[in-house]
């Protein structure tokens, strides 16, 4: 019998995994890197696969990946399918178990990521939307029953959940996104269909049509757009390789990168955002650059430190993404210019009336929104316990290197 490992595809629709197999094992892997609350986001959404893959007479096997050569000896398994890996770890992998590779959750197969994103959509047509309602095998054997975590999520796991939010944010949220999506705080500023897009629990080119379906509009198609800079980041991970992960001028890090880790820099902005992801697992594409371009800039800190811890926290972790737009704001990706964003200007300009900061920094809350975004702040304004800044390169930026945003 053959085996299905689902990583980067965990679902039941629209899964090219499945396509002409009546009968298997299927399988998931964790991990080798992730904090405790993503590690129970994916228990979650393995939890809800399962409940539905046994309710078709189909189940699901999950190990730790030094189990996984054991399991397929043990089980006697003839072949084992995965979706194709993009990044070197898991085309190493895939080589080593000898894989049958099914697509990836890409909209389109190979193509040439190496110049800019917009040479790269240029060089796009309509995406290819696989017709694929192939069923999940039957798994003979009974695996053994995955437990709930305790605790709730920001976001509600699972396949269902996953297409309600899809479906919520085209028909409510969509039309006005390219004037929301810069915001800081709470769930409907953008789509947040990462969480599901990140292990597949949503089929992108479901997502695609979906959206495509909307009335035209500049929310949507501005949407649309960041789908293709997702597929952009796939292309050009798979394209780099090893090279992709290369180190930057910096390969230092000290205590700055604890603090910065922790939510205690000492500028609101970072360690507001730093404290939500700790506390969430997810933060905002905003918030994700200024504090990406706060450790490689400001801190001088090694990008793969942040890249790294990332990694680790974000409930929507995907390898393409996370260190395709990390090497870019650090000038060693797709753009040779690093993106400096200037943190004292994004946090007025995006946190008028810092309610963000305050939501994650109680300790701010009775410090009007003026003075918690007149930084550097005199040492008498900073609340007791409130961290001292940690450092900023350059309170007033000069227009030299990084481009500045
Ligand atoms: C330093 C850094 C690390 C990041 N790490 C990840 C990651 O691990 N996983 C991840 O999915 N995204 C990552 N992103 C991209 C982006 O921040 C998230 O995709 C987005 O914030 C997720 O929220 P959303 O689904 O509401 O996005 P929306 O704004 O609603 O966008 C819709 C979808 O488009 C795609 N998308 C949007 N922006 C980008 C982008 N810049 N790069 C690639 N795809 C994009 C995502 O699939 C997203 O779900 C990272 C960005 C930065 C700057």
């Amino acid at each position: 019998m053959q085996g299905i490992l689902l990583n980067g595809q965990l679902r039941l629709h629209r899964n090219p995994l499945f396509e002409n197999i009546d009968e298997a094992m299927l399988l998931w892997c964790w991990p080798t890197r992730l904090s405790a609350l993503r590690r129970a986001w994916l228990q979650a959404n393995l939890c809800k696969i399962q409940e539905a893959l046994r309710a078709r007479g189909s189940d699901i096997f999950v190990l730790e990946p030094e189990a996984l050569p054991a399991f397929i000896r043990e089980h006697q398994l003839s072949a084992l399918r995965m979706a194709s890996p993009v990044a070197p770890e898991e085309k190493a992998l895939a080589k080593a178990l000898g894989a049958e590779l099914a697509p990836a959750n890409r909209l389109f197969d190979h193509r040439e990521a190496k110049g800019s994103f917009s040479q790269f959509r240029k060089s796009l047509k309509a995406p290819s939307m696989g017709r694929l309602n192939a069923l999940p095998p039957t798994t003979p054997i009974k695996a053994p029953t995955l437990t709930l975590p305790p605790g709730a999520f920001r976001f509600d796991p699972g396949e269902d959940a996953a297409n309600e939010r899809l479906l919520y944010f085209r028909d409510q949220l969509l039309a006005d996104y390219h004037q929301s999506r810069n915001g800081l705080l709470g769930n409907s500023f953008s789509s947040q269909l990462s969480v599901y897009l990140g292990e597949g629990i949503l089929a992108i080119d479901h997502v695609w049509q979906c959206l495509h379906s909307a009335p035209t509009g500049q929310g949507r198609d501005k949407l649309l757009d960041e789908l293709l800079w997702r597929e952009f980041f796939q292309h050009w991970l798979a394209q780099q390789g090893a090279k992709a992960f290369a180190p930057h001028a910096s390969t230092q890090t000290d205590e700055r990168l604890l603090a910065w880790q922790q939510g205690h820099t000492g500028l609101p902005l970072v360690d507001a955002a730093m404290r939500e992801l700790l506390a969430t697992g997810y933060i905002s594409n905003r918030a994700r650059q200024n504090v990406a371009s706060f450790l490689v800039h400001d801190l001088k800190q090694d990008w793969r430190a942040g890249a790294d811890w990332f990694e680790r926290q974000l409930l929507d972790y995907d390898v393409a993404a996370n260190w395709g737009n990390w090497a870019y704001i650090a000038g060693l990706g797709a753009s040779t210019r690093p993106i400096y964003f200037d943190v004292a200007w994004q946090s007025r300009q995006h946190d008028r009336e810092a309610s963000y900061i305050k939501a994650w920094l109680p300790e701010l809350g009775l410090l009007p929104a003026d003075t918690i975004h007149n930084l550097p702040w005199l040492p008498e304004q900073r609340p007791e316990g409130y961290p001292a800044p940690v450092g900023m390169a350059d309170w007033g930026f000069k227009a030299s290197d990084p481009k500045r945003v």
